[in-house]
């Protein structure tokens, strides 16, 4: 059955390094739905999607699942999400197949064993590297590899922080297709990029129309929670 949770953050204020990033933030995200963060050079994207990660806190505002902020339940939230970085984590002397296996069994019983790791390589068509050792990728193998982990181990909701960096216009189809059929099983995606990537029915949020115009004195030094991870 598809959840009918919403994804949502409320009145958003975020502070990095003591400065202001972003406020007055909202966001809604339903199940089958994409949220596409645009903006310039460090109006925040990146930030958004480790507050969406749980890996920052903001300074002010709410960001809940069902209505259940996160920092009530940390625990359930990493287990509902992937988050695929600018990192690629990939392992040298892991192949492609040993390392979405690897991925996979993280997740315990979110991962869909042997099946589920061919239906990633297949998705991201890296089946002919399969057995290939991490070592020997190039950048563009390396970045599908990380996102076909998507496909291994199901997740309800994808947080993707530049997700096609890297990739060539075919990888970037297959990452579409990718999205749609987890958009079509009621999952749920936020990604920034700088590219335009067809999301049909998607939002879009510009976080440049919430960049303070002045930076407010009186918050400086209080900033929010760093990276948490
Ligand atoms: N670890 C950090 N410590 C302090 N400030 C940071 C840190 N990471 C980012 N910032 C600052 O936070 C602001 C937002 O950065 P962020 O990376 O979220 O922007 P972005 O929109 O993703 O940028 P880009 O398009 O370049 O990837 C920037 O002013 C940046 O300098």
């Amino acid at each position: 059955m598809i959840s009918t949770a919403l994804f949502t953050g409320h009145d958003l204020l975020c502070l990095r390094g003591g400065r202001l990033v972003f406020q007055d933030l909202d966001f809604q995200l339903a199940a089958g739905g994409c949220l596409t963060l645009v903006g310039p050079n460090g109006s925040g994207k990146s930030t958004l999607l480790r507050l969406m990660a749980g890996l920052l806190k903001p300074l002010r505002g709410i960001i809940a699942w069902d209505g259940v902020s996160l920092g009530q339940d940390p625990e359930a939230h990493r287990a509902r999400l992937h988050y695929v970085g600018h990192l690629d984590a990939v392992k040298a002397s892991f192949t492609c197949r040993e390392m979405l296996a690897f991925w996979a069994g993280l997740r315990g019983g979110g991962g869909m064993g042997v099946a589920g790791v061919d239906a990633a390589l297949a998705a991201f068509a890296i089946d002919a590297i399969a057995d290939v050792p991490g070592r020997f990728l190039s950048a563009g193998q390396r970045r599908r590899l990380s996102l076909a982990r998507l496909v291994a181990a199901p997740a309800p909701l994808w947080l993707l922080d530049e997700p096609t960096v890297g990739l060539d216009r075919a990888s970037v189809a297959l990452l579409e297709d990718a999205i749609a059929r987890h958009r079509a099983q009621g999952g749920r995606v936020v990604l920034s990029t700088h590219i335009d990537l067809a999301t049909p029915g998607g939002d879009v949020l510009d976080l440049a129309a919430f960049t303070p115009v002045e930076e407010d004195e009186s918050l400086d030094g209080c900033d929010g929670a760093e990276d948490a991870a």
